[in-house]
C-alpha cells in the first residue's frame, strides 16, 4: 500500500504514529505532508517516510490519500489534488468532521473512491474505534480502510446518517473520558493519595472496568450488581453521583456535542 495522510496535526499525527509503531500494514511509502513541515523534521530519516509541503506530489506518489485537515480548510486541499486524482488509483480517506462524502465528490468527482471515516486519537497507541461510511465505489475499496484501521484499533461500518453521533461518542469521546479519568484522579488525591498513584489507581480501574465489558460481553449493570454490596459504599458513592446528576449531566453533555457539530 502507498499511503499519503494530507494535513498532519493532531489526528493526522496520531495515525502517522499508529501506521509507524505497527506490522500488519505492509506500506511501500508513506507521504506526510503540512504546510509548515518544520514539526516533522525527526522523521524524515525514517525509511518508507516522505515529509513533503506538496500535496499533489504526495498523492501522485499514493494510492490511499487519508486527509486530515480541519473542516474550513477541506474544500482547497481538494482543490489542489483534483487533477491528480484518478479513480482506477486512488481512494480518499476523510476524517474530516462533518463534511459529507457527496460534499467531497462534488469537488473531486463521483468516481473518485470516497471513504469517511471517523477516528480517535487513540490510534497513535493501536486502540481507536473506527466509524465508516461509503459512496458506491468506495465500498468496493473498502477493505484497504479497514486494513488500515483495524491494525490500529476496532472498525464499524455505520450508514453516514450516524458520522455525527459516531464522531461525538468515538473522537470527542477520547476527551471526555479523560474529563472522567482526571476527576477520579483528583478525587484519590483528597483521599490521600499522591498525584502519581492516584493516576495509576484511576487509569488501571477505568481499563479494568473496559476489560470487564469487552471479555464479557455483560451489560454494565451487571458488573455493578457485583460491585455493589447491600447497604455498603459503592451503591452510598453510586445514588450520591447520581443524584447529583451524573448520567443526565453526560448525556447532556453528549446532545450539546451532537448538536454543535452541524453547525461546523
Ligand atoms: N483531533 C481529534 O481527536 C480528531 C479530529 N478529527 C478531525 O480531523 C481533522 C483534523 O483535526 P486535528 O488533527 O485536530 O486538526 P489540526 O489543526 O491539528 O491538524 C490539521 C493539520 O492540517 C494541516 N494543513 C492545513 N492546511 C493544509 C494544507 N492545505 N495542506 C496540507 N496540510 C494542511 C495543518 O498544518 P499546517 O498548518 O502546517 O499546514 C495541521 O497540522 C479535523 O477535521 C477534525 O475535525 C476527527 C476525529 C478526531
Ligand atoms: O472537537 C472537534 O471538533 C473534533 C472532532 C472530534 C474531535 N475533535
Amino acid at each position: 500500500m502507498k499511503i499519503a495522510i494530507l494535513g498532519v496535526g493532531n489526528l493526522g499525527y496520531s495515525i502517522a504514529l499508529g501506521i509507524l509503531s505497527q506490522d500488519q500494514i505492509e506500506y511501500e511509502s508513506l507521504y506526510l505532508s503540512k504546510r509548515n513541515i518544520e514539526s516533522l523534521k525527526s522523521w524524515d530519516n525514517i525509511p518508507k517516510v516522505r515529509i513533503t509541503t506538496d500535496n499533489a506530489k504526495a498523492v501522485r506518489n499514493s494510492e490511499k490519500i487519508i486527509i486530515a485537515v480541519q473542516p474550513s480548510q477541506l474544500n482547497s486541499i481538494l482543490n489542489e489534488i483534483k487533477e491528480d486524482l484518478n479513480p482506477k488509483k486512488h481512494t480518499i480517506i476523510s476524517v474530516v468532521t462533518g463534511r459529507k462524502i457527496e460534499q467531497i465528490a462534488e469537488i473531486v468527482g463521483k468516481d473518485i473512491p470516497i471513504i469517511r471515516s471517523m477516528p480517535n486519537t487513540a490510534i497513535s497507541v493501536g486502540q481507536s474505534m473506527t466509524c465508516l461510511s461509503a459512496n458506491g465505489s468506495g465500498k468496493k475499496n473498502i477493505e484497504c480502510a479497514k486494513t488500515i484501521f483495524n491494525a490500529l484499533g476496532k472498525t464499524l461500518f455505520i450508514e453516514e446518517e450516524l458520522m455525527q453521533a459516531a464522531t461525538v461518542i468515538c473522537a470527542s469521546g477520547i476527551a471526555f473520558w479523560m474529563r472522567l479519568i482526571r476527576a477520579t484522579t483528583q478525587g484519590a488525591v483528597q483521599l490521600g493519595f499522591d498525584a502519581d498513584e492516584a493516576q495509576e489507581l484511576s487509569v488501571q480501574t477505568c481499563l479494568g472496568a473496559a476489560s470487564l465489558l469487552v471479555k464479557s460481553g455483560n451489560h454494565p449493570e451487571k458488573e455493578i450488581d457485583k460491585v455493589t454490596t447491600p447497604s455498603g459504599c459503592t451503591i452510598e458513592g453510586l445514588n450520591e453521583m447520581e443524584h447529583q446528576g451524573l448520567s443526565s449531566s453526560l448525556i447532556k453533555g453528549l446532545v450539546a456535542s451532537f448538536e454543535k457539530i452541524n453547525q461546523i
